[in-house]
């Protein structure tokens, strides 16, 4: 299976977007015309160029308002298209998509446009060029891809065959099953984009906000099964028209680009068995179990300060490493290892970013197949040389400097923590906090869509819809990424303006992945009057939140003064309640949040976010800390 991008999928001059994605593993190119014109080099140069960067160009695009055209029109419109042909082999390249036209004097006509074709057919065939016809959503006459169709079929030309493109389709409610009907031989190529439902304009929609294959809303597997099953055995090509993209990391887009075909592809040949995908084998993707630990990078003075937080919150240390200035922290299931070597990762994280989350550790199933299946999704693998005794971990890079270490309970893996560290390792029961019961992770807004895509693509993990939570300063916006039993749960949050909290931590932590971490409590009130022993200090929540709360729930007997006293913040869905306790931000705007999950709650207690966020900048402003 051959993989292609279209050119305007991504930022960047041609060149850039040349290395991004040979770098990324495409195979090729789809040369927007614009992209062509805007460079320096004549055609041939242009050519060898992309060939240099071990690239074809399996289409050249778009040609628009060709067919339907009347008389002197008409005439020009080949005389256009001759021009396009020469530039097409001065390129090297034999394909030219044509879209629907929206010319206003174009005049309809299935026959018509379809004589036209098959005349357009025979002078492309002449030089050995072959033309693709594509439906855009908002063609005048013809905006469907069955009357693109019919219009190639009548045209009955070897030299002309239909493009489709999952946008145009399903951007337009038309079933993708209707494609199974057509010939997979006279489908010339295949275009694919997602993007989020919106009710909008088509063409609006399409230029603006396509996104990747996983990234949207739309049914692009279902599209794909259907391209597949008839028999089409071309380029999987990207096109994608986003604001965003046009403005964002060049390298990053690419890559996302290539996850996102490779694990489509990959779920298209589970579903679609009989369909022949070539794309060598790669390991499902499959449920995290959980986290195995949190690894932050600490030393010197704001170690102390981690250390003591880390008390206050009943953890205990059962173990030092062994060759390392590592040491292990417990409480319930949770796992939290601090980092003080002076090198390696966690010392280049600190020496970046402070005290800071530098490494997570999930557990599933098996670590080997997943570090698989992330390296065939175009992944970097991570690697650090490894002391005497020491057991190599599987691992990747995220984004943002960010390393995902892959457990699981093997001999190897499950038996890591006695291997490495000296200690007792025993239980701790501390102050009852169980399990990590999810991960916060701060980004800019245009790295949401990375993170999403990452995560689901690697695992099976779904995402909800985007919320807007608002800060004093300005909006974060917030998607929650998690396993179907919830044994991984991950909040992405995306600031726009540094002066929300979100914000203000990207830039004192230099982009830091973690900004907090939810521990949960089967008894948020047993839990935080045995921390209140230990000298936990919660953010402190205004009388008027738990004020509001009365007028809006009822609470037995008791509730609303107990949460108040311990300051609780509270939620509730259809079939649970949610109960939220936060420490204040720790060194570059860190924090921990505990939580009680009752009867099946799924949320996040997305409500009293606003009320957290204001609280936690007051108390930062109290405390003198610039920046908010
Ligand atoms: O928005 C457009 O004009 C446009 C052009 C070419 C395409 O292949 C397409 O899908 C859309
Ligand atoms: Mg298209």
């Amino acid at each position: 299976m051959k993989t292609a991008i279209a050119t305007v999928s991504i930022s960047g001059n041609l060149r850039e977007k040349l290395e991004a994605i040979a770098a990324a593993g495409f195979d090729g190119i789809e040369i927007f015309e614009q992209d062509f014109i805007a460079d320096e080099a004549g055609p041939r140069e242009v050519g060898r160029m992309i060939r240099d960067h071990g690239l074809e160009i399996p289409l050249f695009q778009p040609f628009r308002d060709f067919e339907g055209l009347p008389g002197g029109l008409r005439a020009k419109a080949f005389d256009r298209a001759e021009r396009k042909f020469d530039l097409m082999q001065e390129l090297g390249t034999d394909l030219v998509l044509f879209c629907s036209s929206c010319h206003p004097e174009s005049l309809g006509g299935i026959d018509r446009a379809a004589d036209d074709f098959a005349e357009l057919g025979e002078r492309a065939a002449r030089r050995g060029l072959r033309v693709g016809f594509e439906a855009l959503a908002w063609g005048r006459h013809i905006n469907d891809h069955r009357d693109a169709w019919e219009v190639v079929r009548r045209a009955d030309h070897p030299a002309v065959g239909l493009i489709v493109d999952s946008f145009h389709t399903l951007s337009r409610g038309i079933d993708p099953d209707t494609i199974r009907r057509i010939p997979g031989d006279r489908i010339f190529f295949v275009q694919l984009a997602d993007a989020p439902k919106i009710d909008m304009d088509l063409l609006y929609w399409s230029r603006h906000f396509r996104n990747m294959p996983g990234e949207g809303d739309l049914n692009v597997q279902g599209f794909m099964r259907a391209v597949m099953a008839a028999g089409y055995t071309g380029p999987v090509s990207l096109e994608i028209f986003n604001d965003q993209f046009r403005g964002g990391p060049t390298k990053t887009l690419a890559r996302d680009g290539y996850r996102s075909i490779v694990a489509l592809m990959d779920d298209v040949r589970r579903a679609e068995p009989e369909a022949k995908v070539d794309l060598a084998p790669m390991p499902a993707r499959v449920a995290p179990r959980g986290v195995s630990f949190i690894e932050f990078a600490s030393r010197g003075d704001e170690a102390e300060e981690l250390r003591a937080l880390l008390s206050g919150l009943g953890f205990e240390v059962v173990g030092q490493h062994r060759n390392k200035a590592v040491t292990l922290w417990q409480q319930g299931e949770i796992r939290i290892v601090v980092n003080a070597e002076e090198e390696g990762h966690a010392a280049r994280a600190f020496n970046l970013r402070g005290t800071s989350v530098c490494d997570l550790g999930l557990l599933v199933d098996s670590a080997a197949e997943v570090a698989e299946r992330a390296a065939r999704l175009g992944s970097q693998p991570f690697s650090q040389p490894i002391g005497p005794g020491e057991v190599p971990i599987p691992a990747v890079r995220g984004l943002s400097g960010s390393v995902l270490h892959f457990m699981d309970s093997s001999a190897t893996l499950g038996g890591v923590w006695e291997q490495e560290f000296t200690g007792s390792g025993g239980a701790v029961p501390g102050a009852g906090l169980q399990r990590v019961d999810h991960i916060a992770q701060t980004m800019t807004y245009d790295e949401m869509l990375s993170w999403s895509l990452f995560y689901t693509t690697l695992l099976d993990m779904r995402k909800s819809p985007m919320v807007d939570v608002i800060d004093p300063d300005g909006l974060v916006r917030s998607q929650v990424v998690e396993a179907p039993d919830g044994a991984l749960r991950v909040t992405l949050n995306g600031a726009d303006t540094y002066r929300t909290l979100a914000g203000a931590f990207l830039e004192e932590s230099f982009g830091a992945p973690v900004q907090h971490i939810a521990l949960a409590t089967d008894d948020i009130f047993a839990t935080l009057d045995l921390l209140r022993a230990r000298g936990f200090i919660p953010l402190p929540i205004p009388q008027n939140y738990f004020d509001d709360l009365a007028a809006r729930f009822d609470f037995p007997e008791g509730l609303l003064e107990k949460m108040q006293a311990a300051n609780v913040l509270y939620d509730e869905d259809a079939s649970g309640a949610f109960f939220q306790c936060y420490t204040p931000t720790f060194a570059g705007g860190f924090f921990f949040e505990i939580v009680e999950r009752r009867a099946g709650y799924s949320g996040y207690g997305a409500p009293n976010a606003p009320f957290r966020i204001a609280a936690q900048k007051r108390l930062r402003r109290t405390k003198g800390v610039p920046a908010l």
